[in-house]
């Protein structure tokens, strides 16, 4: 039922473009983090945005998905306003947040079944959408086991499957990989791109990793101190530098900053594995 109407809701959208964001400004007090933001992403696309700490992306991210009120500018995802439309537009959205987002005393299928209730999934359709989407992130073997048993790569694949149980038009996903190791993230990577092609979803998000961008974006856009600096394909963007260029060229050109997996992950990501840790217990 209420994906019969998630469906008339797709189809009576008001636009094709996912994301327009039009003017945004939002300020912490006297601290403007996000400053006079505009940009279109288009459907279908993954793209990507980058910056080095502190530059806006996650309040950017909190300002399109509801999270935060919007102060100045307009956002609309599919043509919804996110101002006035804010429960159309969360039913087109899966986000997976920085900060850990499952239980780590239930097990992986009870995570995921409680996010199907939260979204409202109907009843009939809750054990299929559940078993599929576990398929999906490759967790269906050990659906049953406690999520406190997971490694991290696999607390983030389940983290997706929970974004992922409403069948989401956009998916944004806020540094999906931080603090995993290669082979992990490659793993998450895997999943995101079989799914882009599967369903035909959007998807947003925030790295840090250079190769990441790369490996998985159509296009990127680069903040910096609330502004955006840079928007193409992470190719046009190195090509317009020069032709012995690199992202991270790219990157130290618009930020002043350089960003590598080593340098920028550290103390950040201890931190970030350390709270997961303690979370599960
Ligand atoms: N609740 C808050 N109160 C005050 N300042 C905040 C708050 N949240 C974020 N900020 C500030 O706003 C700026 C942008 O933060 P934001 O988290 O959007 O950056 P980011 O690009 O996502 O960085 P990171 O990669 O570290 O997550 C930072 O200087 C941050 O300290």
């Amino acid at each position: 039922m209420i994906f019969r109407r998630e469906k008339a809701a797709a189809r009576a959208r008001p636009s094709r473009n996912a994301l327009e964001l039009s003017h945004v400004t939002y300020r912490f007090g006297d601290y403007t983090a996000v400053n006079d933001l505009s940009l279109v992403i288009e459907a279908g696309e993954c793209f990507g945005l980058l910056g080095p700490n502190g530059a806006g992306k996650t309040t950017t991210i909190r300002l399109l998905n509801t999270l935060l009120p919007l102060q100045d500018g307009d956002v609309g995802i599919f043509g919804y306003d996110v101002r006035t439309q804010a429960m159309s537009v969360r039913r087109l959205l899966g986000y997976v947040p920085q900060q850990l987002s499952i239980e780590g005393a239930l097990t992986a299928r009870e995570n995921v079944s409680w996010f199907a209730r939260l979204y409202d999934v109907p009843r009939s359709e809750r054990r299929g959408r559940v078993n599929e989407v576990l398929e999906m992130v490759d967790l269906a073997d050990v659906a049953d086991r406690v999520a406190s048993s997971f490694s991290g790569g696999m607390v983030r694949r389940l983290e997706l499957a929970q974004a992922l149980v409403n069948r989401p038009s956009l998916l944004v996903l806020d540094e999906p990989t931080v603090g995993l190791d290669p082979v992990a993230r490659d793993s998450v990577w895997t999943r995101v791109t079989e799914m882009q092609k599967q369903y035909g979803m959007t998807v947003l998000l925030t790295t840090h990793y250079m190769e990441e961008a790369e490996a998985l974006c159509d296009r990127i856009a680069l903040m910096h101190r609330g502004e955006l600096r840079a928007v193409g394909s992470p190719a046009g963007l190195v090509a317009a530098l020069g032709p012995d260029a690199t992202l991270d060229d790219v990157f130290r050109h618009y930020t002043g900053d350089s960003l590598t997996a080593d340098e920028k992950g550290g103390l950040r990501d201890v931190r970030s594995a350390r709270r997961t840790a303690r979370r599960l217990g």
